[in-house]
């Protein structure tokens, strides 16, 4: 066994499933062996050796004060890092692990997007999940089904995931957690338990609250809640007591958007390279909680029409108080992540800056709603936003912090200087002595130099030495007999007196005393500050809302945004714009009407023309309406829907292995289960992915279960003209088109939105755009004439026979005709007319009897050559005829 300082790593290495392992030898955190040389690759750290009891061990260090920040990086990159401490026991010391740092457990997280652990469980037939936030202490537990666990996944995006039990044997959904870049990290079984599991949830909420939430009949989220709480206790963190609210959540009470809606609208991030997302346009928040805010309601949009009136009714009031509302903003700006605070002060990391921030942005909440009082926004529901957190209580903290601490205390909570004087009695009494020390101290030098005629005199400290008097060496002759050297340098020469001794001994004391007695007031008060966690919760929670609902105000008002108006049925939006194109073209607004009478509009129009930004724009401009943001339109009267679900161009999905195709129709069927009356629907060439045939019939058939079953609102956007017809056969279904104006060969985009089919598809002009070589456009051009002559598709097949499709709108199939055997067959080749039943028969009859005789033909009851000779004979008569 490896003994000394490495021994005792590797054994602690050996007691934590953690990645890594630091610990802390004196000021420094090492890592040893392997670890050593990890860390040294991925922080790019100096790796040097160790020898410990005749071997030599890779070893690599950062300071005390650094380690949070190494630490952070690692756990970015998805490492679990174990981080064990060292103490002074009988004049030696001992190590031990404090706490494992992990990905969803990392409390330094200083961005405005929030850090989730989740925890994932399943049960009958569903899941159970639970989600929370360390460093905010959000707690949220639910049961889902596959569809839904996948949307929340993308929704949360955690940094870890902790599958239960049940799960690490599906390999289906394991596949689905590596896809969201979070670190999976097992955790005890038995935690995962239903009766431990709910024992724990009891104890950190109590009992009644996991009744009265109405968790009691949810055992998967129970187990999930359970399993994720203790993995939090583990990791030693402390933060459990920020976890002061179970929040359960229903995802009906929001809008349904499935992660490939989330993805698709470009809501928080962007699908390619480049280009910006929703919340990168929309975002003028000033602090963190107020982005994360932000974030958090675009991806859950909700249908409750009294919580969207009151958030429009607080951005219409700040967008009409200009003011008013940068003031609130500015005022907003000086406060700090006070939720994240309440976990720091929870989990023992706060040191007296912290507090200090958290003294301040208790004090903005009181400027905030002074700025509100003292204007027009006083009249609005924002008023109330700073009246839920209990004031008095806030402004009794304040005091309270104001009182005991010092304005400019250090970083560390060891030292003195953390606390103001007149806080507590026996500390007065400490620091006064201490600081009439210290005068003595720093008057020794002046009174020395007169009282000795020694110019060249100073005093100084150091960690060796102590206090010393210092004389240059020219003088050290005149050095009276009471100076004790203790140290000679080049210049000069080091003393020491037993009165300074002694003062230095009593400065020693006063220092230790004043360090401990401040850190234990220290600690005192931020207990007392971590009992009102929920109070501080509270206070970031209306700050961020304020927050939230000023960027929504600012953007609305830089960017000629109109309030929607909430209706009973159908959107109705005039002049709409899309939030993100609009900032990057001069961009031309379009109408959209969808009412109980036309719920289904057919899109067509070229490519490139502007149908999906359309689309897209109608879904966002929603979407807005339904955070209880404005919206970029002229006017907008919208009947909350209860579900947005889109389907586009899936190019980037081919990367993940999975044909288009096969996700395409995937998607296509979640649509079909999900969508009801109430929601709306965006497909984007649905269709596209295969055969035209097929892509036309899958596209026809589910338009008609959207039109006749499900019923939702709806937007088609397609390149199959032949969808047009629908609009004849189906009631609620109409056409508009995306207009362009056309000049010979030219094409012109109008970018404006009409009623009515296009009569064509602008494929080939795009193609000529792009750059696709002259001969292959000029006969792209003739076959294009040819059809729109024929209105038939001719394809030439390999065998050189030609095959024909038309699709007929009144029998809704296509009928197809390969011209070597001149029958009509369907695509799989099975006879579907006959020439008599066929009024639009374009045979002649020499063809019609040839045909007839075929049909008649027994060729089970003929003989080989005979049948030779009588195909023979069919094809003189064909050749003849063909001739005349
Ligand atoms: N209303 C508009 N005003 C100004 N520019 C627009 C407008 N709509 C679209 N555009 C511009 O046209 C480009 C193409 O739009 P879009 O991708 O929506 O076309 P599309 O018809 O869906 O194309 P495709 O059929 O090839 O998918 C967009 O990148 C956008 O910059």
């Amino acid at each position: 066994m490896t003994e000394g300082i490495v021994g005792e790593f590797l054994a602690l290495k050996d007691e934590t499933d953690a990645d890594l392992l630091a610990m802390q030898c004196g000021d420094f955190y090492e890592f040893f062996a392997d670890d050593a040389e990890f860390v040294g690759e991925e922080l790019d750290l100096k790796v040097s050796q160790k020898s410990s009891h005749g071997s030599s061990y890779p070893m690599a260090g950062v300071p005390l004060s650094e380690l949070t920040a190494y630490l952070k990086v690692l756990v970015e990159r998805g490492y679990r890092v174990a981080v064990a401490d060292q103490y002074e026991v009988d004049g030696g010391h001992k190590r031990a692990i404090e706490r494992v740092v992990t990905p969803g457990t990392l409390l330094e997280s200083t961005d405005s997007e929030a850090r989730y652990l989740a925890a994932i469980v399943a049960e009958s037939g569903g899941y159970g999940f639970a989600v929370a936030d360390v460093t905010t202490g959000r707690f949220h537990a639910t049961e889902l089904d596959g569809d839904e666990l996948l949307t929340e996944l993308y929704r949360f995006g955690p940094a870890e995931i902790l599958p239960g039990p049940d799960v690490r044997a599906d390999d289906d959904l394991l596949t689905e957690f590596r896809a969201t870049d979070a670190t999976l990290s097992l955790h005890a079984t038995d935690a995962f338990a239903p009766g431990r599991a709910r024992q724990t949830v009891d104890e950190q909420f109590g009992a009644t609250t996991v009744s009265s939430v109405g968790l009691d009949d949810a055992p998967g989220a129970i187990r999930a809640a359970g399993g994720l709480l203790s993995y939090v206790d583990e990791t030693g963190l402390g933060v459990l007591a920020s976890m002061t609210r179970l929040q359960p959540y229903d995802t009906g009470e929001s809008v349904a958007l499935d992660a490939t809606t989330q993805r698709n609208l470009e809501l928080v991030e962007t699908m390619g390279e480049g280009g910006r997302s929703l919340v990168d346009v929309v975002d003028h928040t000033v602090t963190s909680a107020g982005g994360r805010t932000l974030r958090e309601r675009l991806c859950r949009p909700i249908q409750d029409e009294g919580e969207l009136t009151r958030r429009a009714d607080c951005v219409d009031a700040l967008a009409g108080e200009a003011l008013a509302r940068e003031r609130l903003r500015e005022t907003l700006g000086d406060g700090y992540d006070v939720a994240r605070l309440a976990s720091k002060a929870v989990s023992g990391s706060a040191d007296a800056r912290d507090l200090l921030r958290v003294r301040d942005t208790l004090s903005v909440l009181d400027e905030v709603a002074g700025v509100i009082e003292g204007s027009a926004l006083a009249d609005s529901p924002l008023a109330d936003v700073v009246s839920q957190p209990d004031r008095a209580a806030a402004a009794e903290l304040v005091d309270e912090l104001a009182d005991a601490l010092a304005e400019e205390p250090p970083a560390s909570t060891r030292e003195g200087g953390l606390i103001r004087q007149g806080y507590h009695d026996e500390l007065d009494e400490l620091i006064e002595g201490h600081e009439e020390a210290l005068d003595w101290m720093d008057g020794l030098a002046e009174r020395e130099q007169s009282r000795l005629g020694i110019t060249h005199l100073s005093t100084g400290r150091n960690k060796t030495d102590g206090y010393y008097i210092q004389v240059g060496n020219s003088e050290t002759g005149e050095v009276p007999e009471e100076y004790d050297e203790i140290k000679s340098l080049k210049n000069a020469r080091r003393y020491t007196t037993e009165k300074l001794s002694e003062r230095e001994r009593e400065i020693f004391r006063f220092e230790e005393r004043r360090g401990e007695l401040e850190h234990e007031l220290f600690v005192d008060l931020r207990e007392r500050v971590a009992e009102r966690a929920e109070l501080l919760q509270d206070v970031g929670r209306a700050l961020a809302d304020c927050d939230c609902l000023s960027s929504l105000a600012v953007h609305a008002v830089e960017n000629d945004w109109t309030r929607p108006a909430l209706v009973e049925s159908g959107i109705d939006i005039e002049a709409g714009r899309h939030p993100v194109v609009e900032r990057e073209v001069e961009f031309v607004p379009n109408d959209l009407e969808l009412s109980d009478g036309r719920g289904f509009l057919v899109v067509t129009g070229p490519n490139m023309s502007g149908k999906s930004t359309y689309m897209r724009q109608s879904a966002l401009i929603t979407l807005l309406a339904q955070i209880g943001s404005f919206v970029p339109a002229r006017s907008a009267r919208i009947d909350p829907v209860d579900g947005i679900y889109t389907r586009v161009g899936a190019l980037d999905e081919l990367a993940q292995g999975r044909s288009t195709f096969m996700v395409e129709m995937s998607e296509l069927a979640n649509i079909l289960h999900s969508a009801t009356e109430d929601s709306l629907v965006i497909l984007d060439e649905v269709g596209r992915g295969t055969a035209t045939y097929d892509g036309i019939s899958i596209a026809w058939a589910a338009t008609e279960y959207l039109h006749n079953e499900v019923r939702a609102k709806t937007l088609f956007a397609t390149h199959y003209h032949e969808l047009t017809g629908l609009a004849e056969h189906l009631d609620r279904v109409a056409n508009v088109h995306v207009a362009v104006e056309e000049q010979g060969d030219d094409v012109t985009f109008l970018r404006t939105v009409r009623e009515g089919a296009t009569d064509r598809s602008y494929g080939v002009h795009v193609a000529d755009l792009a750059g696709v070589p002259e001969p292959v456009v000029d006969r792209s051009r003739d076959v294009l004439a040819k059809l729109r002559a024929e209105k038939a598709i001719e394809a030439r097949g390999s065998s050189g026979e030609s095959v024909q499709a038309v699709f007929d709108l009144d029998s809704e199939a296509f009928r197809g005709s390969t011209s070597a055997d001149g029958g009509r067959q369907s695509r799989d080749g099975e006879s579907e007319t006959t020439p008599d039943d066929d009024p639009d028969s374009s045979l002649d009859p020499e063809t019609e009897a040839v045909l007839e005789a075929v049909r008649e033909t027994n060729v089970a009851e003929t003989s080989p050559v005979e049948l030779m000779s009588t195909v023979e004979k069919w094809q003189q008569r064909l050749s003849d005829d063909a001739s005349e």
